[in-house]
C-alpha cells in the first residue's frame, strides 16, 4: 500500500436546499502518508468537505485531486469510516471484513488477506464471532479492517470514535495513526476533538463557520504521542486550541489538562451565558 496526493482546489459548495455556502475557496493539499485533521466548530463545513474529497458530494465550484485525478464518485482508492460501522449483523466478523474484497472484485484474495487484516485491527481471536456480540470499540475495528481490505491509499474517517467511551476512544485513536502510518497511507479526518486531532494528526486544517473557510493549518509536530503530560504535547494542543478559538471568532484562555481535556478558565467568555460574549 502506498499513501496518495490529495489537493483540494478552491472548492466552494452550496447545499441547493439552502442555497447557502456551506464551504468557501478552500484550498490545501495532503501530502503522502500524512494524518490531516478537520477541526472546527459545529456546522463550519468540516463532513461538507470531507464528502467532497470522498467523491460523495460534487462541489458547486472548484474540485479535489487525488494523485493529479479529478475527484468525481467513491472510489476503492479512498474509503470512508463514518461514526456508525454499519456492519451486518447477521455475518461473522471475518465475512464482513471479507466485503471489502468482494464488493471490489477481489474475492480470490479473502482467505489470504482476511486473517492478516484481523491481526492487524488485533481481532484474530473473534473471526467466528458474530459482530453482534462485539463491543462498539471492536465493531469499529472490524469497519476499519473492512476498509482497509481493498488497499486503499486513502482513509478518511468522519468522528468515527465519537460514540465510544474515552478509554476506547483514546486506544483507537492511536492504533488507526500506528496502522495508518505502517501501511503509508494518507489519513484524512474530522474531528471536534481537539485532543484527538494532536494525538492522531500531524497537521491540522482548521475552519471558520458561516461558510466555513480555512483559517489556518496548524503543524502538530509531536516525537512521542503516547505521553501525554509531555510540554510538547501540551504546547500542540495549545497552539491548536488557540487557532479553534480565533477561528471561531472568540478569545480565550485556556489551559491544557494533561489527562486529556481542555477547560475553559471560569474567567473566560465561554464561562459567562451567550449573550455577554
Ligand atoms: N444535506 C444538507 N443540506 C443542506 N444543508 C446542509 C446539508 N448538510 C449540511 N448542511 C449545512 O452545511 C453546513 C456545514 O455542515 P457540516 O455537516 O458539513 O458541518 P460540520 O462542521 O461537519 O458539523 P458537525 O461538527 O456538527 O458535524 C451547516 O450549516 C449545515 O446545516
Amino acid at each position: 500500500m502506498k499513501g496518495a496526493h490529495i489537493a483540494v482546489d478552491a472548492v466552494t459548495h452550496t447545499y441547493r436546499r439552502t442555497g447557502k455556502a456551506a464551504v468557501a475557496d478552500i484550498s490545501f493539499e495532503v501530502r503522502p502518508g500524512e494524518a490531516l485533521a478537520l477541526v472546527g466548530r459545529s456546522g463550519c463545513g468540516k463532513s461538507t468537505l470531507l464528502h467532497i474529497m470522498a467523491g460523495l458530494i460534487i462541489p458547486s465550484q472548484g474540485g479535489v485531486l487525488v494523485d493529479g485525478l479529478r475527484v468525481g464518485a467513491p472510489s476503492p482508492k479512498w474509503v470512508v469510516m463514518f461514526q456508525q460501522p454499519s456492519l451486518y449483523p447477521w455475518m461473522s466478523v471475518a465475512q464482513n471484513v471479507a466485503l471489502g474484497l468482494r464488493f471490489t472484485g477481489r474475492r480470490r484474495e479473502i482467505a489470504a488477506r482476511v486473517p492478516e487484516l484481523l491481526r492487524l485491527v488485533e481481532l484474530s481471536d473473534y473471526a467466528d464471532r458474530n459482530v453482534q456480540d462485539l463491543s462498539g470499540g471492536q465493531q469499529q475495528r472490524v469497519a476499519l479492517a473492512r476498509s482497509l481490505a481493498p488497499s486503499p491509499e486513502v482513509l478518511m474517517l468522519d468522528e468515527p470514535f465519537s460514540a465510544l467511551d474515552a478509554f476506547t476512544r483514546g486506544t483507537l485513536q492511536r492504533d488507526v495513526r500506528r496502522i495508518a502510518k505502517d501501511l503509508g497511507i494518507t489519513l484524512v479526518l474530522v474531528t471536534h476533538d481537539l485532543a484527538e486531532a494532536v494525538v492522531m494528526a500531524d497537521r491540522a486544517a482548521v475552519l471558520s463557520a458561516n461558510p466555513g473557510r480555512l483559517c489556518e493549518m496548524v503543524p502538530i509536530d509531536l516525537a512521542d504521542r503516547d505521553n501525554l503530560r509531555s510540554p510538547e504535547y501540551a504546547d500542540a494542543r495549545n497552539r491548536l486550541a488557540a487557532a479553534y478559538e480565533k477561528a471561531a471568532g472568540r478569545e480565550l484562555t485556556r489551559f491544557a489538562d494533561p489527562a486529556g481535556e481542555d477547560h475553559p478558565l471560569p474567567s473566560s467568555p465561554l464561562a459567562k451565558p451567550a449573550s455577554a460574549t
